[in-house]
Formats: structure tokens, sequence, C-alpha cells
């Protein structure tokens, strides 16, 4: 890994980076891994894996804004399973291919006027990316460089390590409540472990969007760093993780996770039966269309 932060650094001071169009650090990291074995071609995500370091990066690539789909999180669930099997692979990267937002949350529309049978479905997809990421053997480090509200701020906090671009404007957290919606228990016992359970509260009872000093401050995210650094930085994250032995750190991990897991393992079928019921509530998806309405004419 030190290696492919040498040849970002000589790169970068040389100025062969400035010359490529769009060029910054984060492009430097992603050319490095694109140089190598490009893992998987599927539409709305790229995995490129380095056979050198055993580094995978994932890079979110769906417009608008990677919101997660049934199809998103199926192919999501695919990868990072494929990754999982992969002996060579040790660590992923996760981080977006598009400007200013890492991911939108789960996608709205898959929830709003669907059959009972489509939430259903969405659901189990949705649970599956969770137990395939929170239960990862893999080490895993968000890159996030951009805007990571709800079902993106779960997705971050399932990794062992976030850095996220210092701007301002970027926010992460469970805004569930805002949209009248709430979080499921495994979202929360995922956020609790990450920042404890006065910040959870005070976070899921106010749908907290918080900016990027603010997720530093209550320990959200590790780090900030500026936004053309948020993938090399996490390569160098990764080099510090990847030195302690695998077995080691596999065990310490699990021991970490295992009951958040069982939990939910444990409620599967209840947990999408109360899905299915919530969403179907007419409150509920009146809520999620006035939200709807409320991003669209924010944009006009
Ligand atoms: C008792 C308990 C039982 C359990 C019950 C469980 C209940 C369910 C729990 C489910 C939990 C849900 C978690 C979620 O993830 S919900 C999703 C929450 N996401 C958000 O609130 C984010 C909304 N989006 C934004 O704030 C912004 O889009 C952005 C991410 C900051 C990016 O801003 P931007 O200015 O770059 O882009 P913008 O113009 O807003 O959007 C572009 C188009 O994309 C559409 N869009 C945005 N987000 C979503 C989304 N999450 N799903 C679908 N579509 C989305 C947006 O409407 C624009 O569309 P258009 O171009 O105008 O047509």
């Amino acid at each position: 890994m030190s290696s492919i932060l040498r040849r970002c650094t000589k790169l970068t001071h040389s100025g062969i980076l400035s010359m490529l169009p769009g060029s910054n650090g984060r492009s430097c990291a992603l050319q490095y891994f694109a140089s190598e074995k490009r893992y998987s071609t599927s539409s709305k995500i790229k995995v490129d894996l380095d056979s050198n370091t055993g580094v995978a990066i994932m890079q979110f690539q769906s417009p608008p804004v990677n919101s997660l789909s049934l199809d998103f999180l199926t192919e999501f669930a695919i990868n990072i399973e494929k990754l999982e099997l992969d002996r060579s692979c040790r660590g992923v990267i996760i981080t977006s291919a598009l400007p200013k937002v890492f991911s939108a949350g789960l996608d709205i529309l898959e929830m709003y006027q669907k059959s009972p049978e489509h939430y259903v479905e969405f659901w189990k997809a949705v649970q599956e990316a969770w137990f395939k990421l929170y239960g990862s053997s893999k080490v895993t480090i968000a890159a996030i460089n951009g805007n990571s509200p709800a079902g993106g701020c779960l997705l971050a906090m399932c990794c062992d390590y976030r850095i996220m671009a210092e701007n301002p404007r970027y926010s992460i957290g469970l805004n569930e409540t805002q949209l009248g919606i709430v979080a499921p228990f495994w979202f929360k016992d995922t956020m609790q472990n990450v920042v404890g359970h006065r910040e959870t509260e005070k976070g899921l009872q106010l749908g907290k969007l918080y900016t990027a000093p603010e997720a530093l401050k209550v320990g959200l995210v590790d780090e900030l760093v500026p936004e053309e650094k948020v993938v090399s930085s996490a390569a160098e994250a990764m080099s510090k993780w990847l030195a302690i032995p695998d077995h080691a750190r596999q065990l310490s991990k699990s021991m970490m996770r295992k009951p958040t897991i069982d939990r939910l393992l444990a409620a599967r079928e209840a947990d999408i039966t109360n899905f299915v019921s919530f969403t179907s509530k007419d409150s509920i998806q009146k809520s999620l269309g006035m939200y709807m309405e409320m991003l669209k004419k924010r944009r006009s």
C-alpha cells in the first residue's frame, strides 16, 4: 500500500497528474487501482482489485445520487460476497465516483406506491447488503467524498474506519425521522456501536445530519481530509490496518460484531413484516410522497 502512496506522491510532484483532465489526489489513487485487475463491471458499481496489495476499491457510479435501489443493493451484496470469497483480497475501500454525494441512502421510490411483494423483496436486499458488509472479514474503509444521509450513513458505519472530505457542506447521519419514518433497530444498533448510546439517542430522534466537522467531533467519522485526498488517505489508513495479522484482527472484529448480527438474524422475518406493514401505511406513504416533492422543489 505504501508503494501506492509513493507512486501517487511521485506523480503529483512530477506534475504528470496535473496534465490529466480532472486530475487530483483522488484520481491518482483511482487511476492506480484502475491499472490493476478490473474485478467487476456491473453498471452501478465498479470494483478494481490490486493483486499486489490485496486491496479492492469499490466505486459507486449510479447517477444522480447513488441511491440504494433494489438493483444497486443486489449488485453491492454480490460484489462484497465475491470479495469475501477471494483469498487474495484483504481490504476494501468504498467510495463514490460521483461528485458531491457518497450515497443518498435507500431509494425512496422503492418504498413508494409499490406492492407489498415489492417491499418484501426490497427489504430483504437491504438486510442482505448489511449482513454482507457488517459481517465482512475484510478490512473495510469508507472514503466518504460527499453527502451520506440515512442508508448512505449506514453503509459507511458498517465499515471499520471512515474518512470524510472536510467540506463543511457535506453531511452524514440517520435522518429518517425527518422523512416521518423510523430507522429499524439494526440501523440504531450499528450507530450505537460507532458513537455510543447518548449520541445515537439524540441523532436518531432529531434525524440529525452531522456536518463533516460535527461528525468528526462525535466519532461518526474517524478523520477529515481535503476532498482530493479522501481515497489516498483511505489507502494510507488501509496499510496500517493490514499490518495486523488477518486472523487476529478478523476474530476481534467478529467478537465485536457478532451479537449485533445475531440480533437481526433472530428477527429477520419479523423485521421484514414490520417494514412492509409500516411502509404500506397511508400516513407513511403520504410522508414519503411529501418528502420527494420537497426534494424536487428544493431543486427548482
Ligand atoms: C417500527 C419500526 C418498523 C421498521 C420500519 C422501517 C421503516 C423504514 C426505514 C427505512 C429507512 C430508510 C433509510 C433511507 O435511506 S431513506 C432515504 C433518505 N435519504 C435522504 O433523505 C436523502 C435525500 N436526498 C438529498 O438530500 C439530496 O438528494 C442529496 C443526497 C444531498 C444530493 O443533493 P443534490 O442537490 O446533489 O441532488 P438532488 O437534486 O437533491 O437529487 C437529484 C435527484 O435524485 C433524487 N433523489 C435524491 N435522493 C433520493 C433518494 N434517497 N431516493 C430516490 N431519489 C432520490 C431527487 O429527488 C432528484 O430527483 P429529480 O432529478 O428531481 O427527479
